[in-house]
């Protein structure tokens, strides 16, 4: 069984409150496989004035609590990321536990939001593309403005990719290309996408919800609406097998 949970922002709220009520929400979820969890929740990804403030290094209290979660879920958990001081730089950095707790992988967001955002101007981009193992299959890390950029996704399929983790705070504003892209960046990959979205109005955003589970043929298993939720499925991994076989399409890839 696999989990995600849509958190929603409020700006009354401090970080350690959010933490406090995500882990609370994650509770309810001991012993599913996989969990992911949104775009720096615990910070509120709107909040740039808070950015420098409220930054961690890779071994701050932020990862060691999401870590000391995941072995007490027993869970498979993408903490979704929150913002990482490494020296001088700050980034964007999502965080994938497995389920002892032992920090499987971290993924720098590549693709800085520029719209509307001050991410561009604060955080420094990532370089590296994040693939890995996990138990419950390969696993390949984005962060919401990435589900743009199809060549991501793309590149990590070439790197064995059946599952892939977006962790978003997506506004509601552009809903539509949400919900498309989610859908999308599955079919033509031919892999499953789970997705965690924020929900709540933070300052003067709303925020988009619809945090979703989509299979590899395309079909939304299971979805979120506008406010805070948990979705959940059962995926079965070799259903992207199947569909590969019977539907080659990416073997019949002509450019690459
Ligand atoms: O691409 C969009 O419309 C939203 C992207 C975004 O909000 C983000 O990257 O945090």
């Amino acid at each position: 069984m696999v989990a995600s949970v849509q958190f929603e922002i409020r700006d009354r709220e401090t970080k350690d409150e959010r933490i406090e009520r995500m882990i609370g929400l994650l509770k309810k979820l001991k012993g599913y496989d996989l969990i992911v969890l949104p775009e720096i929740w615990a910070t509120g990804y709107f909040s740039f004035d808070r950015y420098r403030e409220e930054a961690e290094p890779i071994s701050g209290p932020f990862v060691q609590r999401m870590a000391q979660v995941a072995r007490q879920l027993n869970s498979v958990l993408f903490a979704g990321s929150f913002v990482e001081q490494a020296g001088e730089q700050y980034y964007n950095t999502g965080v994938l536990f497995d389920a002892n707790g032992d920090l499987l992988a971290t993924y720098r967001k590549i693709h800085l939001f520029r719209y509307g955002s001050q991410e561009g101007e604060l955080l420094t981009r990532g370089e590296e593309i994040t693939v890995t193992e996990t138990k419950v299959g390969r696993v390949g890390l984005s962060t919401c403005y990435d589900l743009r950029f199809p060549e991501l996704f793309r590149k990590q399929v070439d790197l064995g990719v059946e599952i892939f983790l977006v962790t978003s705070a997506w506004p509601h504003q552009r809903l539509a290309h949400w919900q498309l892209f989610n859908a999308v960046r599955a079919v033509e990959n031919q892999c499953f996408l789970i997705s965690a979205n924020c929900v709540g109005h933070t300052r003067h955003v709303l925020l988009g919800g619809y945090s979703q589970v989509v299979d590899p043929w395309g079909v939304v298993r299971a979805q979120a609406g506008e406010s805070e939720a948990i979705v959940t499925a059962e995926i079965d991994l070799d259903e992207v097998k199947r569909i590969r076989e019977h539907f080659p399409q990416l073997k019949h890839r002509v450019l690459q």
